[in-house]
Parts: C-alpha cells; sequence; structure tokens
C-alpha cells in the first residue's frame, strides 16, 4: 500500500470564548493516499468543516489547536496555522459550496485565474493565461477561452463550480479538501461534478478529503469513508465495507436515515438531536440516542477497535448482535 500523503493523529480543537475554551475536536485521527479520496461524514456540527481547517492552517486565531499531522512525510507544526500554511501552500487547495463566494462579481474568471496563478507561481501573466486555460480545458469548460471573458454572474452554478475545481488544479495540488462542493447544484450538475472529481484525483494521483452530509455522494464517489460524531471518529472503512457492514450504532442509524430509491421500506429517523460541543454526554456522546446503549455506553468512553474491515470505537457495535465483531 503507498504510504499517506497527509496523516493526522489525535487532532484536537477548541475555540475559545470569553469564558472559556469549547473544546470541538477530541482526538481525530485519519489518513490520506495518494489518489485517494476520503469522505467525511457526520450531522451538522460534528467538526466536518472544523477538521480540514485545522489541516490546512486556516482556522481563526481564536483556535486552540493540538495533535501531530504528517504531510509527504514532512512534520507539520499543526498547533501553529502559519507554518502549516508556509509548508501547504501550493501543495493543497480547498473548493467548497458556494463558488461565487470565491471569485469577485466585478472582474473576469480568466483575469482572476491570472492573478490568482501568477502570484502564487511568479509566472508571468502571459504565461499564467496558459496554465489557466489548460486548467479550464481540464474541467471540460465548455467553451474555454469564452469563459476566460466571462463575469462570475454571466455563468451557471456548475459552471462556476468547475471555474473553481479549475484554480484549485492550476496549483498541481497533491492534496484537494472539497467541502460539501456539489450540495448547491442540481442532480445532473452534481453527478457531473463528482465525474469530473474522481477522473482527476485518480488521473493526477491527488489525495483528496470530500465532506459532505450526504451519504449517497460518498457511495458514488468514495473510497474510504470517516465517520465522525459529536467531533471523535467513530467508525472508518471502505466504503462498500461501510454501507454493508457498519458496525458503529451510529453509522447505523446514518444509513438507515438514507431513502432507498424503488422501496417500500421507510427510512428511519435518528431520534433527539446531535450534542452541543459545550454539553457532551459522558460515555459515548451517541448514547442518549442509542437504543443499544448499555451502562457502559453510559459511563465509557468507547476505545476504537481495528479490524481488518476498519476501525470503529463502539461498546456494543451491530456485529455482536449476531453474537461476532467482524
Ligand atoms: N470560529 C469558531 N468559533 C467558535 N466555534 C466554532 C467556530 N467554528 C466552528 N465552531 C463550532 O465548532 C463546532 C463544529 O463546527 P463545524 O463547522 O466543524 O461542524 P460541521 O460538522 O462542519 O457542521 P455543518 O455541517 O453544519 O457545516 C460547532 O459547534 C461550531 O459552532
Amino acid at each position: 500500500m503507498t504510504a499517506p500523503l497527509l496523516e493526522i493523529n489525535d487532532l484536537r480543537v477548541g475555540f475559545r470564548n470569553r469564558r472559556a475554551v469549547v473544546q470541538v475536536l477530541h482526538g481525530v485521527s485519519l489518513d490520506i493516499r495518494p489518489g485517494e479520496i476520503v469522505g467525511l461524514v457526520g450531522e451538522s456540527g460534528s467538526g466536518k468543516s472544523t477538521t480540514p481547517l485545522a489541516m490546512l492552517g486556516l482556522l481563526p486565531a481564536n483556535a486552540v489547536i493540538g495533535g501531530q499531522a504528517r504531510f509527504e512525510n514532512r512534520t507539520l507544526d499543526i498547533a501553529n496555522p502559519a507554518a502549516t500554511r508556509k509548508i501547504l501552500g501550493g501543495r493543497a487547495s480547498l473548493i467548497f459550496q458556494q463558488p461565487l463566494k470565491a471569485f469577485s462579481p466585478y472582474a473576469t474568471f480568466g483575469r482572476q485565474l491570472v492573478d490568482a496563478i501568477s502570484a502564487q507561481t511568479g509566472m508571468s501573466r502571459t504565461d499564467a493565461g496558459k496554465v489557466a486555460l489548460a486548467a479550464l480545458e481540464d474541467v471540460q469548460m465548455p467553451d474555454p477561452e469564452g469563459a476566460m471573458a466571462r463575469y462570475p454572474h454571466q455563468v451557471s452554478g456548475g459552471q462556476a463550480q468547475r471555474v473553481m475545481i479549475a484554480l484549485a488544479l492550476s496549483c498541481n495540488p497533491k492534496l484537494l479538501v472539497a467541502d460539501e462542493p456539489t450540495t448547491a447544484l442540481d442532480v445532473t450538475v452534481q453527478a457531473q461534478v463528482l465525474h469530473l472529481i474522481r477522473e482527476l484525483a485518480k488521473s493526477r494521483g491527488i489525495g483528496v478529503l470530500f465532506i459532505t452530509h450526504d451519504l449517497g455522494v460518498v457511495a458514488e464517489l468514495c473510497d474510504r469513508v470517516v465517520v465522525l460524531y459529536a467531533g471523535r471518529v467513530c467508525e472508518t472503512a471502505p466504503v462498500a465495507g461501510l454501507f454493508h457492514h457498519p458496525q458503529h450504532r451510529y453509522t447505523r442509524a446514518l444509513l438507515g436515515s438514507m431513502p432507498h430509491l424503488g422501496s417500500a421500506q421507510a427510512f428511519e429517523t435518528i431520534p433527539g438531536s446531535a450534542p452541543s460541543p459545550a454539553a457532551l454526554p459522558s460515555g459515548c456522546a451517541f448514547h442518549p440516542r442509542c437504543a443499544a446503549a448499555t451502562e457502559r455506553c453510559r459511563t465509557e468512553l468507547p476505545q476504537m477497535v481495528t479490524t481488518e474491515a476498519g476501525r470503529f470505537a463502539c461498546w456494543n457495535p451491530v456485529g455482536s448482535d449476531k453474537g461476532r465483531v467482524v
């Protein structure tokens, strides 16, 4: 197996407010290999966005960060966002949900791409223009030359998302963080953008961390999944294994809450709501919402168990229902 491009161990993040530090991530570990697409899923507030922002050195000044990270075999000083940015700058790119927020409405895409590429690489504007055009061709932008002359309001949401991906790819990143990039798109355009991300990751060996709350997208796109609950990884496994044999009760509940197309089976809702980081339940944070919770779940934090299929942290995993843990 190839060595990880990025490894994060025991990532802890808190946000300082006037009275205290509210802990939001409690020791998140994950890795991403070249060409691998890792999905990061979880409910709102579970820490999906905080994780990559910490990895990229993009958290605000009130963040208190701890843990270890390595990128391309170099140790990152994760507690020091400026030092992390220095190493990752130009090696990692971020795309997010609202592409139009990445661009000024007052300048053409061509001008903005050329500005960004020449600022990042020191290239002349003429050379940066050629790189920009090639990047628009790589993302299969219809009429790439025409797109260079267009303003952001003159293109569709899907096309703006392609330009943002072109911008992200123009610095030849090794790592791409995609934070819900297709949530605002209609389903056909969403499928095209997912296909594009997969093709680019595989052909260029880019490691992708894809953040989403949509398990359908994960099934279509990702190689491996990391499930977050209340700032902790509760399960991680290759996508097929996780969908067919989830171990953590929360993972199973999430899968059960997916609508099944063409199936008469009603989807289940997860009772209650995700806890606030400032008031986490004792033991397993999911226990108040879990029908299979035991006394141990209420009092003791579950330890991470590693199996051939993946890792999970649950005192009473789904596999134990059949008398065995797979
Ligand atoms: N700058 C900040 N200052 C204080 N608290 C923050 C800050 N950024 C995030 N948080 C808190 O950290 C927790 C995790 O937020 P995060 O945005 O990572 O969750 P998420 O899983 O991405 O949610 P969503 O799906 O809604 O985007 C939330 O409780 C959020 O309020």
